[in-house]
């Protein structure tokens, strides 16, 4: 932090508040130091205000500090942001406070504006020469609804006042508004294209905006995942990709956040002042008949999907709502049924599954499961389906239900082309264009339904069981500031952990958990907030996919992509490692 260009505003003669002069100085080191002259009080008063307030010198570590805010010409104050860590069972995270000096009074007006750009550039510009430009997308509906609120009182003055960068602000309207937004922002990496900038002037209601160098998210995960689908609908989404993301934790569940160390909004504000990022994987999710989402933090299906969706009427709880969810589903305890095929990375396979003589996986290898949910509406326990025909039941009703309208708008749906090879979900060029699908691509045809074996598959898929209590797909470790759900999972390594807890074959087929199945998944539930329950042996099994494959045969429950609902209908899967850039914390580290 040592910095040897000469400054010529230093030492700065000031006085603090309370009337007591010193001076205003950089140590070697690059600290901000602040020394009082002595006997500096003003007369009597001031030797008795010293007794108050100790005239003490201020050392501000240059490593910490974050920016200086102008309150007028002739005062400022030095910022910087304080380390401390909370603990979470095994997870120690690390966070910030923001703390700032004494205020400082000088009559050198042109000293303090300069002193104060310096340290604003020094200490969060990203050793740029002008401050970097942030497009802060806020979901006034998020969470409790506090979002707009905390951008306001926490998060704007920090970045905006204290660090100096340039902020625009775009609250959302409606749903998907998050995408047409990110649609029409003029990227400093993305293409100079004439819609991204008008879109960004109209969204404004400014001329020209500025180019953006990061697209911050101020909300949950589902305001991310509309950004993102914005993102990659862009002309020039390859180069937009590069943009980076940040996820200002204000929703109620917040895993991309918290998998990134961003662990509440003050060390949100911290990280981007900082300015570190991480490859992120990004998985394109096909749905028939022509429907293409992106999404980078879970699939999920079954108890894990009925915990968030079945309890959207409780949101002004928070993240509670998903803990009372899942103490639901296993109580109620059931099993939901689909049929799954992965695609594991090069030299490691799926977790091994009896099979039968043809080919099926059998369940007897896996162990009970747990438990479940809320249905969705109008759904019985009856009307699951345990077959194709009970997926494609199960499939009209959900279009019925989600009908796919709100992502149809976005992603307008195109009719397949045909049976490609022999499945009515067509070829992966009958989708909409974007990341290339290598592996998806090698297949002669995307079936569906899917088929009841391997047998039509290219070497290498694995099958798992088609009766779950518990079913995920992960990328990121977390799925909630208190869930970590996948632990030791990498989101940038080009893979997706399927987290399963399946039926146990014979006496367990039905749609009823048993104690054994319940008491796993309790164990889960108690072990989320800090991932332990992945200690225990044999409470869930792992199987990592660089593609897969799922079909809900289940009515009872949802199929859900970052915890927004999609159409009952197959998906076919397949990440794209390290695609997008995602804003981390300054410690960050993903944990084993
Ligand atoms: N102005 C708005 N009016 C109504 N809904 C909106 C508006 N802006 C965004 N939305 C919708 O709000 C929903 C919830 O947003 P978000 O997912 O960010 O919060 P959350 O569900 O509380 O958090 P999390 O996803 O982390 O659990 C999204 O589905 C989004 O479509």
């Amino acid at each position: 932090m040592a910095d040897s260009s000469p400054l010529p505003f230093l030492p700065l003669e000031v006085k603090t508040h309370s009337g007591h002069a010193g001076c205003i100085t950089l140590t070697p080191t690059g600290d901000v130091l602040y020394s009082p002259h002595p006997s500096s009080g003003r007369g009597i008063f001031g030797w008795l205000s010293g007794l108050v307030r100790p005239n003490k010198k201020q050392l501000i570590p240059g490593a910490h500090l974050i920016g200086a805010k102008l309150e007028t010409p002739c005062r400022f104050t030095v910022w910087w942001a304080q380390p401390y860590t909370s603990r979470t069972g095994c997870v120690t995270k690390h966070r910030f406070k923001a703390c700032h000096s004494t205020r400082f009074e000088t009559p050198d007006t042109v000293a303090a504006q300069a002193l104060v750009e310096y340290l604003r550039r020094r200490a969060s510009w990203w050793g740029r020469a002008s401050p970097p430009h942030v497009a802060a997308i806020v979901n006034p509906v998020s969470g409790k609804g506090s979002a707009q609120r905390l951008m306001e009182a926490q998060v704007l003055p920090l970045l905006r006042d204290v660090a100096g960068l340039r902020v625009t602000v775009h609250v959302t309207q409606a749903r998907m508004h998050a995408a047409e937004l990110v649609r029409g922002l003029n990227l400093s990496c993305g293409s100079s294209a004439a819609e991204g900038a008008a879109g960004a002037a109209a969204a404004s209601g400014s001329g020209a905006a500025p180019p953006v160098d990061l697209i911050m998210f101020v909300g949950g995960d589902g305001t991310l995942y509309e950004g993102l689908q914005g993102l990659f609908q862009r002309p020039d989404w390859e180069a937009a990709v590069q943009c980076p993301m940040a996820a200002v934790p204000c929703g109620s569940g917040n895993g991309l956040a918290a998998s990134a160390g961003l662990w509440d909004p003050v060390t949100a504000v911290v990280s981007v002042c900082r300015g570190r990022t991480e490859a992120v994987d990004v998985a394109s999710v096909l749905q028939p008949p022509g429907n293409r989402f992106y999404c980078l933090l879970s699939v999920v299906y079954g108890s894990m999907a009925n915990l968030d969706i079945g309890t959207q009427h409780l949101r002004w709880m928070g993240e509670l709502r998903f803990h009372l969810g899942g103490l639901w589903e296993i109580i109620r305890g059931r099993l939901y049924n689909c049929r799954i095929f992965v695609l594991p990375p090069a030299g490691e396979g799926a977790e091994p599954l009896a099979r039968d003589g043809n080919g099926t996986a059998g369940t007897g290898a896996a162990s009970p499961q747990a438990v479940v949910i809320t249905l969705p509406q109008g759904a019985t326990e009856d009307t699951a389906a345990g077959g194709a025909g009970g997926a494609s039941g199960a499939a009209a009703a959900s279009s019925g239900k989600a009908g796919g309208g709100m992502h149809e708008r976005l992603l307008p749906a195109r009719q397949s082309a045909g049976n490609a090879g022999g499945g009515a979900g067509g070829h992966v060029s009958d989708y909409p264009a974007g990341p290339p699908l290598p592996l998806l691509a090698s297949l002669p045809g995307l079936p569906h339904p899917l088929p009841d074996s391997l047998d039509s598959l290219p070497a290498g898929w694995q099958q798992l069981p088609d009766s779950f209590a518990i079913l995920g797909a992960y990328n990121t470790q977390y799925l909630a500031l208190g869930a970590r759900a996948n632990p030791g999972g990498r989101m940038g390594d080009g893979a997706w952990d399927v987290w399963h807890m399946a039926a146990d074959g014979g006496a367990h087929r039905g749609k009823r958990a048993s104690g054994g199945v319940r008491a796993r998944a309790l164990k889960v539930l108690l072990g989320i907030e800090d991932g332990g329950f992945a200690k225990s042996p044999g409470v869930m099994r792992t199987t990592k996919a660089r593609a897969l494959m799922f079909e809900q045969r289940d009515s009872a429950t949802w199929t859900v992509l970052d915890g927004e609902e999609v159409p009952n209908l197959p998906l076919y899967l397949e990440v794209h490692q390290g695609i997008c850039r995602l804003l981390v914390a300054p410690l960050f580290e993903e944990l084993d």
